[in-house]
């Protein structure tokens, strides 16, 4: 391939120089987060979203709890300025949600934002032009001085129809686009020029918005850039310097992380990552990774599947199974050793919270390949374990306990999980606790067999079994109902030796397990009665039976 076709980022954009300090710095606390899925993300579909399900987008982003909304591009079509006047008239936006209207520097179309906001109590109109080279040169036919005079005439428009809207209370945007490949000094330039334009001031800040539209180098180099603007802004405590990444290498969350490290305060994404190409940078991964440290994400994730689907059906496009924190996969684990490990994590976790005294939904988390609780954004553990040929015993015993109170002993769960090896292997598909059960049944508790059925009555003696083996009947008798079997069998013709018994309540009855030698081999059987003794005897016949049948084949 024509690798030499393209340069490194140090040969497309100036890295500033600076004594960075970010690497050394933690997250503490969550970031404004302002969600763009109604312009950025809305932008970059096939079908954009019609009123309806824009409404929907918006109720579940005010309903997380988001408090700056980026609701449209009111002069892009008939559509968003509709949805703005909808926002504007319906009195739907809560008191402490302000909605952002997002606009090209072209008087026309500033004019039309504005108009879109009348009535509005407060709004951000957040103005955009591409600032970097090749945008100047081969888009917009402008040098460095024209495209500034571009700007501020654009911005000095912005201000005057503010003004001229006293019942609104309108704050600043201003978006360098394509700042990650633009000059460090005409960003500062054209950003610090706006800053005392708009007369930035502590309790009315305006809002840089610094995009990784194109993403294009390490997240560190992004990081360089937020940091030299951080540290060089004027008027800082007036200014919010916020970023909106991209996703163009896949590094879209982690150069919004490493720009929380150098200064950012604001954030602008998408949910699931929607947005132009391969998207906007996902807010749900990044507050939910600030979560899983223990940082108050500040939106509500508490029922992520429905936060999914809704964002699926206003976007018509379906979230990926392996998508961070809201895949269907992603609490899943098919592969043994990962099973076994949640397995015993979920057991210990149970233990751990009832020595504390706090329910298990309050207590530390520390459960091995579950980097959260799945029950803290809704899911069930249900869906946590499953079995296919690339399981193992821990797994599938986890899932017979768990689904339908079987509790294999230990021996019994490697045997068993040899068994369903071979029918996942066959099948090449995965086993639902529903089909592991029937292979359980039919490997342990087969009914049909040489010897059938037994009775077992307790008399004073002890107890008394009766069978047919080869339609011959003989009797038994016992201190206990196996050894009642197994004298009944000796008397059959059939050399038994219980090595082993167990069991346990179920549903309806009880369930027991036997390890028998039948004939020199040793052999597992179960059995399930309403009455615990029969269980009993039903393990040890059908440990019989199933030796007798593997020596007559
Ligand atoms: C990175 C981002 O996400 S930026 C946002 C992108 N979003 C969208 O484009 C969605 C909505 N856009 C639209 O509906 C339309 O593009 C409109 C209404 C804004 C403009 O439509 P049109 O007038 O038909 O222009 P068109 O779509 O062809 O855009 C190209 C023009 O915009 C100019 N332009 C691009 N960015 C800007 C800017 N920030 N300020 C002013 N003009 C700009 C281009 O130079 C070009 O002008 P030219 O025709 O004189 O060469
Ligand atoms: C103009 C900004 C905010 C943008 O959408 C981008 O750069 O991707």
């Amino acid at each position: 391939m024509p690798h030499h076709r393209y340069r490194p980022a140090h040969e497309r954009v100036e890295i500033p120089e600076i004594r960075r300090t970010w690497p050394g710095r933690r997250i503490e606390r969550a970031p404004l987060w302002v969600p763009v899925d109604l312009r950025d993300g809305n932008q970059a579909l096939a079908e954009p979203m019609d009123t309806l399900r824009k409404r929907r987008m918006f109720d579940l982003l005010v309903a997380m709890g988001f408090k700056e909304i980026e609701v449209g591009y009111p002069s892009s079509s008939r559509t968003d300025f509709d949805f703005v006047r909808h926002l504007a008239t319906s009195g739907v936006v809560p008191d402490d949600v302000t909605p952002v209207v997002f606009t090209a520097a072209r008087r026309d179309l500033i004019e039309q934002t504005f108009a879109s906001i009348q009535g509005m109590p407060r709004a951000v109109v957040h103005l955009y032009t591409a600032t970097a080279p090749v945008w100047r040169d081969v888009v917009l036919g402008q040098d460095r001085a024209g495209l500034h005079a571009l700007i501020r005439e654009a911005a000095e428009h912005v201000a005057r129809l503010a003004d001229a809207m006293p019942g609104t209370a309108v704050r600043f945007e201003f978006s360098p686009e394509v700042f990650n490949c633009t000059e460090p000094d005409f960003v500062l330039e054209v950003c610090n020029g706006l800053t005392r334009l708009w007369d930035a001031s502590p309790d009315r800040p305006v809002i840089h918005n610094l995009p990784a539209t194109v993403e294009i180098a390490t997240p560190n180099l992004y990081a360089d850039q937020i940091e030299y603007m951080h540290r060089h802004l004027e008027r800082r405590d007036a200014v919010i310097l916020s970023v909106h990444p991209h996703n163009d290498r896949g590094t879209g969350v982690a150069c919004a992380e490493l720009a929380m490290l150098a200064g950012a305060q604001r954030v602008e994404g998408c949910l699931f990552g929607n947005g132009e190409r391969t998207g906007n940078v996902d807010l749900v991964t990044l507050a939910l990774n600030l979560y899983a440290q223990g940082v108050d994400p500040m939106v509500d994730f508490s029922d992520i599947d429905v936060i999914r689907r809704t964002v699926e059906e206003c976007n018509r496009l379906p979230v990926h199974v392996r998508h961070p924190y809201g895949g269907d996969l992603v609490y899943t684990a098919f592969s043994g050793t990962h099973q076994d490990a949640i397995s015993k994590g979920l057991a210990h976790h149970e233990r751990a919270a009832a020595e504390r005294g706090v329910p298990a939904g309050e207590a530390p988390w520390s459960v091995p390949y579950l980097p959260i609780d799945p029950a803290d954004v809704g899911r069930t553990y249900e869906a946590v374990i499953r079995v296919n040929s690339q399981s193992g015993k821990g797994g599938i015993a986890h899932l017979l306990q768990v689904h339908h109170g079987l509790d294999l002993p230990k021996a019994l769960r490697a045997e068993f999980s040899r068994v369903v090896q071979d029918a996942t292997d066959r099948s090449g598909r995965e086993a639902t606790p529903r089909e592991l059960l029937r292979l359980f049944r039919e490997a342990y508790m087969a009914e049909d067999g040489p010897v059938t059925p037994a009775s077992l009555t307790a008399g004073g003696d002890g107890f008394h079994c009766l069978v047919r083996h080869d339609g011959r009947e003989s009797r038994g008798t016992g201190a206990d109902p196996a050894a009642a079997l197994a004298a009944a069998l000796t008397a059959a013709g059939v050399a038994v030796e219980v090595l082993w018994q167990g069991g346990h309540p179920a549903e309806g009855g009880a369930v027991a397990y036997a390890r028998c030698r039948v004939g020199g081999t040793p052999v597992w059987g179960a059995g399930e009665d309403a009455d615990a003794a029969t269980a009993y005897t039903r393990a040890v016949l059908a440990a019989v039976n199933r030796a007798l049948a593997g020596q007559r084949r």
